[in-house]
Order: C-alpha cells, then structure tokens, then sequence
C-alpha cells in the first residue's frame, strides 16, 4: 500500500517583498528518499522549514505524516528526524554522550550502540567531539538525526565535508533506512549529491518546481535529442537527432562499421543547469 508522507497543495510563503515559495506541489511516499534541488536563494529552506514546523506559512495545504506541521502535537514531533549542520554545540563531551543524552529526548529512540555503529562512529565513542575531523562530524549529525528512529528525516547537505568513500558509504546508510521504512527529504544545491541519493528529485528555481523526476528522466533527459558523432574520412560529423538507433543503422547501411561513433544525450547537470535558467545569465 502506498502511504503518503508529505503532501504539499500550493504552498507560498513571502518575507516583505520577496516571494520565497511561490505556489509549491509536492508528494512524497513513505520510504522514499527525495531530493530538492535548487540554487542558492531557491526556496528551499523555506519550505523544508514549513514542513518541520518551524516556520509559518502564508497560505497552501501541508500535511506531513498526517498532521498539519502548524499545529502538530509533541508526539508528530517525536516522528521527524532532523539532521542540523553540526548539532553538537557541546565539543567537551564525547560521541557516546552526546548520541546518549539526545535519546533521552524521545519517547522510543533507538539503540545509541546501534545507531554509533551505523554511522560509524564506534571507534570514536570515546572520543570528544572537539577532536573529531569534519566527515566525523558530520556523522555525528547524522547519528542524532536518526537517534530518535524517525519515520521522516529531514537531510540538508548531508554529504558536505566527506570523503569520496565516506560518500559511497553514507549512500548505503540512507538506502538502509529508506528501505526500512524510513521516509527522507533531502535538501541539496549539488546536483552529484542528490543524484547519487535520491530515488526521485524535485528541481526548484525562484520558489517554483520546475522538473521533477528521477535522475534518469529529469527534465526529459531520457527523451531529450541525442549527438551522434562518428569520424569519418573527411573528419568529425556531427548529427543531432529524436531517433539515434535509427540514424546510426542508416549510417551503417550507408558506411559501414565508422570510427569514433559515440551517441550521448545532456548530462544531468545539463538538464540541470537549463531547468533552473543559469544558461541565460
Ligand atoms: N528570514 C528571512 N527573512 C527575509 N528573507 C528571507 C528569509 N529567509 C529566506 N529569505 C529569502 O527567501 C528566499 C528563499 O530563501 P531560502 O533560504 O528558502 O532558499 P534556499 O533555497 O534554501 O537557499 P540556500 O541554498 O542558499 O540555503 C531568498 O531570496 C532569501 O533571501
């Protein structure tokens, strides 16, 4: 049974003159991981804030495991995990302390032991958050996030500050929790960060979405015209084309086996780069 987790009708919110959220629809399915996207200034903090509750909106529906985040009890607040960029104000404390003390605050937390060792943390549970490097850091983040075994976590740049390998590892984390059950948003303006994450992606510009789609099809990147190239006797060809397994089986009934020939598509960043209109600046 698909359950909705987030539900978004029209959301718009201004600050004096500027239009922050400019009329925002958004569903998101219990266990999916979503990313948004957008630039700096885009909206998007805004309207992840509207969803935790922290911020008043001007108007539009929003409904967030259930219950208006405006007007939700202590316990929908025990069901949302936020991952704040370096929580741990306390740095004479150590890792096991840290992730010790914020379980107190739930009702239901998970095993603090489990959770350090999910992040990766163990061997570091001794240690005082002061002397933990900047990836390190960052699964501390992380660990108090989920301490509280939420059914939605709020992610906002989760991977800033971490290692390639640290990366491939934190993508493995959320995949767990996701297929777990556990439902994730998560905010980015790096297009590799949510690629690599995120099942679907919402591109917002100027509080508006402006595409939404997996990483694969975003913006009609999967249909969107290809460049088939080959070199031929008289140097490189170019063609751009709807149909390219058509045109590259006429070019061989016309030529032949051809050197060179390589067919590709816009790159997401492309697709990307074109949705939130930084080609025209
Ligand atoms: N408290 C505020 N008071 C006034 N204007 C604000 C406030 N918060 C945000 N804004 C403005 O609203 C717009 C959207 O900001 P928001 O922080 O939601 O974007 P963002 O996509 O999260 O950007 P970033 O990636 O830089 O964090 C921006 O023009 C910003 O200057």
């Amino acid at each position: 049974m698909i359950v909705t987790a987030v539900r978004v009708r029209g959301l718009r919110k201004r600050y004096g003159g500027v239009v922050a959220v400019d009329g925002i629809d958004l569903d998101i399915q219990q266990g999916e991981v979503f990313g948004l996207l957008g630039p700096n200034g885009a909206g998007k903090t805004t309207t992840v804030e509207i969803l935790e509750g922290y911020r008043a909106r001007d108007s539009g529906e929003v409904d967030v495991l259930g219950m208006d985040p405006g007007k939700a009890p202590n316990s929908w607040r025990d069901r949302i995990g936020v991952v704040w960029q370096s929580t741990a104000d306390t740095p004479e404390l150590t890792v096991a302390e840290i992730i010790g003390n914020f379980a107190r605050y739930y009702r239901h937390p998970r095993d603090p032991g489990r959770v350090m060792e999910q992040v990766e943390l163990t061997e570091q549970a001794g240690k005082r958050v002061h002397a933990l490097s900047g990836g390190q850091r960052r699964r501390l983040d992380v660990a108090l996030g989920i301490i509280g075994d939420p059914d939605l976590l709020f992610l906002d740049e989760p991977t800033t500050g971490l290692d390639p390998e640290a990366r491939r590892r934190f993508a493995d984390l959320i995949r767990g929790l996701a297929a777990e059950g556990t439902t994730i948003l998560l905010t980015s303006h790096y297009l590799d960060e949510v690629e690599t994450l995120a099942g679907r992606i919402a591109v917002i510009a100027r509080g508006k979405i402006v595409a939404e789609g997996s990483p694969k099809t975003l913006g009609g990147r999967a249909t969107a015209v290809s460049t088939v190239q080959w070199v031929g006797e008289d140097g490189l060809h170019t063609i751009e084309t709807d149909t390219p397994a058509k045109a590259v089986a006429d070019l061989y009934a016309e030529s032949g086996e051809v050197a060179g020939l390589t067919v590709t598509r816009p790159t997401l960043e492309d697709v990307y780069l074109k949705l939130i209109g930084a080609d025209d600046e």
